[in-house]
């Protein structure tokens, strides 16, 4: 967190507290206020979250993994990683089988682009693999998706949440264990990534996943 953030983080909470006692930080003449541009992030925790990785040791661990990746992983790692860094959309499916070295790969990509501030979104299908990954939740819990599926299925998260202002900013979102899931809550995450991705272009509606870097993972045979 640069001293900025840690200062609107800061004048946040005493505002909070003030607040709760009918005060506010503008009755005293000389306190600084929040920086307003920063309030937003601020006021959604997750998003906080997000942005509250060790930068410099994930940088290191970054470094020291890159050198381990076999030639399998680092074509993979390239391609992925330049997506993200040139802003491109892009959907990748990563298989092979059980371990074959795809979580070792999603660790080595989640710490590069979090030690650049960028938000990785990890989840995987089951309960187990999730907490194999850095920061992994379930598919289902991180994007709401409802337990009955059909063919018009959208996730349960609205368009002005916390949720999908992370989403809106996410570069990547890794989905592990793929295969283990209906292809219905694939499709409901598709049109609800689309949907909330056009308020940030509206060529974002044609695109899958709204134009988020995605990639699934699994043993797809
Ligand atoms: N390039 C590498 N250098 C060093 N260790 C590696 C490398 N790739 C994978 N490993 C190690 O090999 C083991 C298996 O890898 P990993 O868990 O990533 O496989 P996986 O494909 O995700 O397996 P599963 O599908 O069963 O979860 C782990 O202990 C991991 O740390």
């Amino acid at each position: 967190m640069s001293q900025d953030e840690l200062q609107t983080f800061c004048l946040l909470e005493v505002e909070r507290l003030l607040q709760s006692n009918g005060k506010s930080l503008r009755n005293y003449a000389g306190m600084p206020v929040p920086n307003n541009s920063l309030v937003s992030q601020f006021s959604n925790l997750m998003l906080l979250r997000e942005l509250q990785y060790d930068t410099v040791s994930l940088s290191r661990e970054h470094d020291a993994d890159l050198l381990k990746l076999n030639e399998e992983q680092r074509v993979v790692y390239d391609k992925i990683i330049d997506c993200v860094s040139n802003k491109k959309d892009g959907f990748f499916f990563v298989y092979g089988f059980g371990g074959t070295g795809k979580t070792f790969l999603y660790r080595v990509l989640s710490a590069r682009l979090r030690s650049e501030k960028k938000i990785v979104i990890n989840v995987a299908s089951s309960g187990i693999a999730s907490l194999l990954l850095p920061g992994g939740k379930t598919a289902h819990s991180m994007f709401n998706i409802p337990v009955d599926l059909t063919e018009d299925t959208v996730c349960r998260i609205k368009n002005d949440s916390p949720k999908a202002e992370v989403f809106r900013l996410a570069d990547l979102i890794i989905w592990d264990e793929a295969p283990m899931t209906n292809k219905l809550a694939f499709e409901a995450l598709d049109r609800t990534l689309r949907d909330i991705m056009v308020s940030v272009s509206d060529r974002n509606k044609d695109l899958p996943f709204g134009g988020k870097v995605v990639v699934l993972g699994g043993d797809f045979r």
